[in-house]
């Protein structure tokens, strides 16, 4: 239980310095604040200055200005604690996501983990900083009221009743303005969700092209516009903090000049009990604060548990980074066996020996359901054998080979996953170059696989937004995206899964004629279930399906 709180606040941790001038800033606040009542019991006692604008009184003004200033910095270096551990945090589990394998990805829910990598984040935000420096602060307040309160006897309660209509209008300019600040913040982060949602769900091509990197990048760009954004909403925060603390603090001096005043005069008496009201009203106010975060808190520490267990579980990771090489050759499957976790009883692929040369085009056929894809994704190393293995020339493909294999291979999905963004960018991220390869190179790839034509004709060309999983393109011109993406890559091998089952037949014969130019110089393999293209192929490879 204890490690849950400590892991929570261990996110503070790249943050000491920061997290060290907001405390002392806490605690000298605090402190000024314990001592306001003393002074209101000076003055009350009879020990005012004669003149009311004497350097005494003027000094007061100028440490109630002072002590606001304190305040707003305290406040601010807080809320920018909170922006700082929580937009690192977020980074961290996103990065930690992106390295996990393809099962756990599909039986992850992609869309509520993205949800909750933002929405749980903030509300960690929320509760570890603010809440927590506010609960520390009454904390202190109230003990030391209550200390004080045992030492003095303080009078005009009153003093506490501050000019209301300030406060009113104050708090009316707070709210016009954040609005707008507020709905820019949500705004931003609802983007960080999206970004990163589209980078969970295109986490095989993620693999594949390896732009692990371009994606994070993608995913730190959306973030900084939330920093910026949640930065002014805190900027806005604070200088309301400045003004109501001057508020406060100005409408408290004046009505203890104004008291002691009064006092010399011989209408007010009893300074001492002007001092213990104010210790009360510190010490209630502070009491009520701090019952209501523990409440917070332990709803935190429920909301982000999700979290810290990606964070921390070491299951389900892809393969570690390695620069193990591989020499180009035959692919030979060896008694290949595959079974999917969620149905243990039930191989969807049994010994399977099976050979692709290599420069040459291979066919992958069989009826649906037989486990073509699934073979494919064991030669992509998405999945490993449950039994037998894949050699490629000489070498047998251990997890240390994968980064290689991922590299030397390009895919081209039944079912093409783009990123919520413009077309070019879709197509610079599959190069997983940097920098990204110049728009005629793109286009020579998007003229090969015949999407040029149709690009053109869209009104903002290779910049139009194609929207979220590229919804706004049909399948055909999906697909040709997909293929112009494989061009791209300049891999040895391309993979390719159905790849013109959305297409007319024009587009079709268009489409065969490249792989036929492909195969060239590569080494090409395809599921389909086309007698034209099953004629394009040197070689067939039939995935026979298992018996129930
Ligand atoms: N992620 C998965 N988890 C569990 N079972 C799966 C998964 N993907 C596929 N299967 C099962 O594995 C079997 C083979 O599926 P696969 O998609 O490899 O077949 P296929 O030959 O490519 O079919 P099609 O020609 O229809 O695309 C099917 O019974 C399918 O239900």
């Amino acid at each position: 239980m204890k490690n849950r709180h400590m892991q929570r606040i261990a996110i503070l941790a790249p943050f000491t310095g920061l997290a060290i001038w907001a405390l002392t800033l806490m605690v000298l606040t605090a402190l000024i604040q314990l001592l306001f009542p003393q002074i209101v019991n000076y003055y009350v006692e009879g020990n005012q200055p004669d003149t009311l604008l004497s350097p005494l009184n003027i000094g007061l003004f100028f440490g109630a200005i002072t002590f606001a200033i304190l305040s707003a910095l305290r406040f601010y270096l807080f809320e920018q604690l909170g922006i700082k551990a929580i937009t690192r945090f977020r980074q961290q589990i996103h990065n930690r996501i992106l390295d996990k394998n393809t099962h756990f990805f599909e039986q992850a829910n992609i869309s509520e983990m993205s949800s909750r990598l933002t929405v749980d984040t903030q509300e960690l935000r929320q509760t570890i900083t603010i809440s927590a420096s506010l609960f520390l602060r009454a904390t202190l307040i109230t003990v030391g009221s209550a200390v004080m309160m045992f030492m003095t006897s303080p009078l005009l309660s009153s003093i506490l009743l501050v000019l209301v209509p300030a406060f009113f209008f104050a708090t009316r300019w707070l709210g016009s303005k954040l609005d707008t600040y507020s709905q820019r913040v949500q705004n931003n982060l609802a983007k960080t969700s999206q970004v990163a949602f589209d980078n969970f769900n295109c986490h095989i091509l993620t693999k594949i092209y390896n732009f692990k990197a371009q994606a994070n990048h993608r995913y730190e760009d959306a973030q900084q516009k939330y920093y910026t954004s949640a930065t002014d909403e805190n900027r806005l925060f604070a200088g309301f903090q400045a003004t109501f603390t001057g508020l406060v603090y100005a409408s408290m001096i004046t009505m203890l000049i104004v008291g002691s005043f009064l006092v010399s005069k011989n209408t007010l008496t009893v300074g001492e009990l002007t001092a213990f009201v104010l210790y009360l009203g510190m010490a209630y106010t502070s009491l009520n604060g701090m019952s209501g975060f523990w409440a917070e808190w332990m709803q935190s520490v429920g909301a982000t548990q999700y979290l810290f267990d990606i964070l921390n579980e070491d299951s389900n990771n892809d393969v570690i980074s390695s620069k193990e090489a591989i020499v180009a050759g035959d692919i030979q499957l060896s008694s290949l066996s595959f079974t999917y976790p969620q149905q243990a009883s039930k191989p969807v692929i049994k010994e399977l020996n099976a050979r692709f040369e290599y420069g040459k085009c291979t066919a992958l056929v069989g009826p649906s359901g037989a486990g073509k894809s699934t073979l494919i994704k064991l030669l992509m190393g998405l999945y490993e054998p449950t039994n037998g293995h894949i050699c490629i020339g000489e070498q047998r493909i251990e997890r240390k080979h994968i980064p290689a294999l991922r590299g030397a291979i390009a895919y081209v999905e039944q079912d093409p996953v783009l990123f919520n963004a413009s077309i070019l960018e879709n197509l610079q991220f599959a190069a997983g170059s940097t920098p990204p390869p110049p728009l005629e190179e793109v286009i020579d790839a998007c003229k090969r696989a015949n999407a040029h034509d149709f690009i053109s004709k869209l009104p903002n060309g290779y910049h139009t937004l194609i929207g979220d999983r590229g919804g706004q393109l049909s399948g055909g011109q999906k697909q040709r995206i997909a293929i112009a993406r494989a061009f791209l890559k300049k891999a040895n091998i391309v993979i390719l899964d159905e790849f013109t089952s959305a297409l007319d037949e024009e587009n079709q014969t268009l489409l065969n004629d490249a792989i036929a130019a492909l195969k060239k110089d590569k080494m090409v393999i395809y599921i389909t279930h086309k007698p034209t293209q099953i004629e394009l192929a040197d070689n067939i490879v039939y995935v026979e399906p298992q018996p129930c």
